[in-house]
């Protein structure tokens, strides 16, 4: 793979139910727009954006996949090989947000044990239809040791601080193992041991 165009290549998949707006964070973020009328995502959908972030090159692979159930044993399929997941919900609709620990029993089953989850409660312009406390959502996703971030991809609230916080915290952990890759690395004998999250940074 040539490493010209970016020091960093991240893959990033969005999951939660139908209708919390995946869709539409994904196209602010990547194109700045809030496209109106979005139909449901039909399997899985992909994005590309390089970012620069202190001066290093970061391209994510942004997969967005239909929260509809019938579409569960495709996008399960592209858990794997995440680096980060966004984990939506949609902070005026309670249902969203009880399905939750469904969404983390997937996880669990089909995400690497390294991937870095970050719960969103999106469509905050619809303040006055909230129906999930913003304090219930942070106490869950702190027992789950996930981030928690708000976002409104209407009004284009945190959606650039939730990709890019990502991002920073992606590169963090990639400079972490590759300390920890080459402490060991001699223990073993062999090559370096390389994890999915370091290996566009090693190459
Ligand atoms: N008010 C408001 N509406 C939003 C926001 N984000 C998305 N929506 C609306 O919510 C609906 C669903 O948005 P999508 O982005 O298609 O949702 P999705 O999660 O991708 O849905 P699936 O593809 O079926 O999984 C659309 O009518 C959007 O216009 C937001 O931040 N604020």
């Amino acid at each position: 793979m040539s490493m010209e165009d970016y020091d960093y290549l991240f893959k990033i998949v969005l999951i939660g139910n139908a209708g919390v707006g995946k869709t539409c964070l994904v196209r602010r973020f990547t194109q700045g727009l809030f496209p109106p009328g979005q139909g449901a995502t039909i399997g899985v959908d992909f994005m590309i954006k390089t970012v620069e972030i202190k001066g290093e090159k970061v391209k994510l692979q942004i997969w967005d996949t239909a929260g509809q159930e019938r579409f569960r044993s495709i996008t399960q399929s592209y858990y794997r090989s995440a680096n980060a997941l966004i984990l939506t919900y949609d902070i005026t609709c309670e249902d969203s947000f009880r399905c939750l620990p469904e969404w983390l029993r997937e996880i669990e089953q089909y995400a690497n044990n390294q991937v870095v989850t970050i719960l969103v409660g999106n469509k905050i312009d619809l303040a006055e239809k909230r129906e999930v406390l913003r304090q219930r959502a942070e106490d869950f996703a702190e027992s789950q040791s996930m981030l928690y971030l708000e976002t409104s991809a209407k009004e284009s609230d945190n959606v650039e601080k939730l990709f890019l916080d990502l991002a920073c915290e992606l590169i963090r952990e990639a400079k972490q193992n590759k300390l920890d890759n080459n402490d060991t690395a001699p223990m073993l004998g062999e090559g370096k041991t390389i994890s999915y999250l370091t290996c566009c940074s090693i190459n």
